[in-house]
């Protein structure tokens, strides 16, 4: 497994841009599955996920065809098994989302559980509700989701008890074929949400309230070929920023949005950044001062977001003060605590609290990636740190990071990767 050495070199500063979205590319590849002709697809950001689920795709018959600058073309119509395999499902949660369009495209589906992750048992029973509501027989046996509709599903009203992004956008894409309305109540607000529907919407789906809580849907007969850009990525664009406010740095992030990370940027201006906004940049300077603690508690959009929870107890463990994060999304989700203990960190745990008494500066220190965003707050805390540190197990940065190491020398740091 590949290790990254960092080696604690100061002030993160310099300019650097943020890819496509992770968490929006992820269910706009899967939306493809709904055309009837091929869709293109810009501004991708080139991750393991994002291979994991081309690889899916190809399995199901429908074959990438790669334009410049990762720009692909899918084309729906092409599928010729509605199967997602375990090996390739648990490796990446989000597989899940080819369940909802195979099955209002092709009347059947066979996918298989994803499985828990580091960060809690994160379960799919809300997006099998919603579709069984919709007229699917679903049954789960030897470990895969077998579904299956007799003609076209219908459209319900579905409730959602508990606000799921992915469970929002697999109903969102099923909706786009069915017979009739469906209104999704509780939905998810993310901005990855919107960017879902506008894609479908330009593959000439009948959408309506996305960014809400209830988004209403008007089947249609097929959907067509279009282009659609992936919108920037807001956690990469927030965690680079973040490694500049606990550094005491200055980062200027392109080709990103400020208007999708509102309670982020609030919580950095209360640490003590100076936050300036340009056209599609965002710049970050804290003037060579120490970060305030922020309290922070993680829910829905738009309130502060969970993939950023753990870039901000990074943040809170060199600040200059107390501080309490909760995490109110997954259960396990503090797995970047102990890490950061191990480099002198002062973190105690309580319930799904984290307990902060900042300290001065950290020290490197052999260190394990547990997840994605747990992966990403030592690498960060790790470029001012006294020493150097080893990450371990960073295939969980390469799920969700594009060329981390690459960026982050742009903003001066001394770090290099050791393939294992
Ligand atoms: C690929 C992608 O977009 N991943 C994001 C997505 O994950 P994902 O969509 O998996 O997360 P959800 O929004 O579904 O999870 C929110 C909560 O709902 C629960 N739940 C969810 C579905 C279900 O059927 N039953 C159920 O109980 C989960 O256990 C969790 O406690 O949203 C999360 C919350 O913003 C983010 O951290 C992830 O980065
Ligand atoms: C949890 C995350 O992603 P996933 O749902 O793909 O695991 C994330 O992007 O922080």
């Amino acid at each position: 497994m590949d290790k990254l050495i960092i080696t604690g070199n100061g002030p993160v500063s310099g300019e650097v841009w943020a890819s496509g979205a992770k968490n929006a590319a992820l269910p706009i590849l899967c939306a493809t599955l709904l055309g009837d002709e091929p869709v293109t697809i810009g501004n991708l950001p080139h991750l393991q996920d994002i291979t994991t689920t081309l690889e899916l795709l190809g399995r199901m018959g429908v074959e990438p065809v790669m334009g410049e600058k990762m720009t692909i073309q899918l084309d729906g119509s092409q599928v010729k098994d509605c199967h997602a395999p375990y090996e390739l499902v648990k490796k990446m949660r989000a597989s899940i989302l080819v369940l909802g369009p195979l099955l209002a495209h092709f009347g059947h589906a066979d996918v298989s559980l994803p499985g828990g992750c580091a960060i809690g048992s994160r379960p799919v029973d809300l997006h099998i509700r919603g579709l069984e509501a919709m007229g699917a027989e679903i049954r789960v046996e030897g470990g895969y989701i077998r579904a299956r509709v007799d003609g076209r599903l219908k459209g319900a009203t579905i409730y959602f008890d508990t606000v799921t992004v992915t469970g929002t956008e697999n109903l969102l894409m099923a909706a786009t074929l069915a017979a009739g309305t469906t209104i999704l109540e509780n939905a998810a607000r993310e901005p990855e949400v919107v960017d879902l529907a506008e894609c479908l919407i330009k593959m000439g789906a009948n959408i309506r309230g996305h960014g809400t809580d209830t988004i209403v849907i008007e089947g249609v007969e097929r959907l067509h070929g279009a282009y659609h850009e992936v919108m920037p990525d807001r956690i990469e664009t927030g965690t680079f920023l973040v490694a500049a406010a606990l550094s005491r740095g200055k980062v200027r992030v392109r080709n990103t949005r400020a208007d999708i990370l509102e309670a982020v940027l609030a919580k950095l201006e209360e640490a003590g950044a100076k936050i300036t906004l340009g056209d599609g940049w965002i710049e970050l300077d804290m003037e060579g001062r120490r970060p305030r603690p922020v309290n922070i508690r993680t829910a829905p959009y738009p309130a502060f977001p969970t993939d950023m929870q753990a870039q901000f107890v990074a943040l809170n463990a060199v600040a200059d003060g107390s501080s309490r994060v909760v995490e109110t999304i997954f259960e396990n989700r503090f797995m970047h605590v102990q890490e950061l203990n191990r480099m002198g960190a002062k973190i105690v745990l309580e319930g799904n609290a984290a307990l902060i008494t900042g300290v001065e500066r950290l020290s490197g220190a052999p260190v394990m990636a547990t997840d994605l965003r747990a992966s990403a707050s030592l690498v960060i805390v790790a470029m001012m740190a006294e020493g150097e540190t080893l990450v371990d197990r960073i295939y969980h940065i390469d799920r969700g990071y594009e060329c981390i190491e690459e960026k982050l020398q742009l903003l001066g740091a001394r770090i290099r990767r050791i393939p294992g």
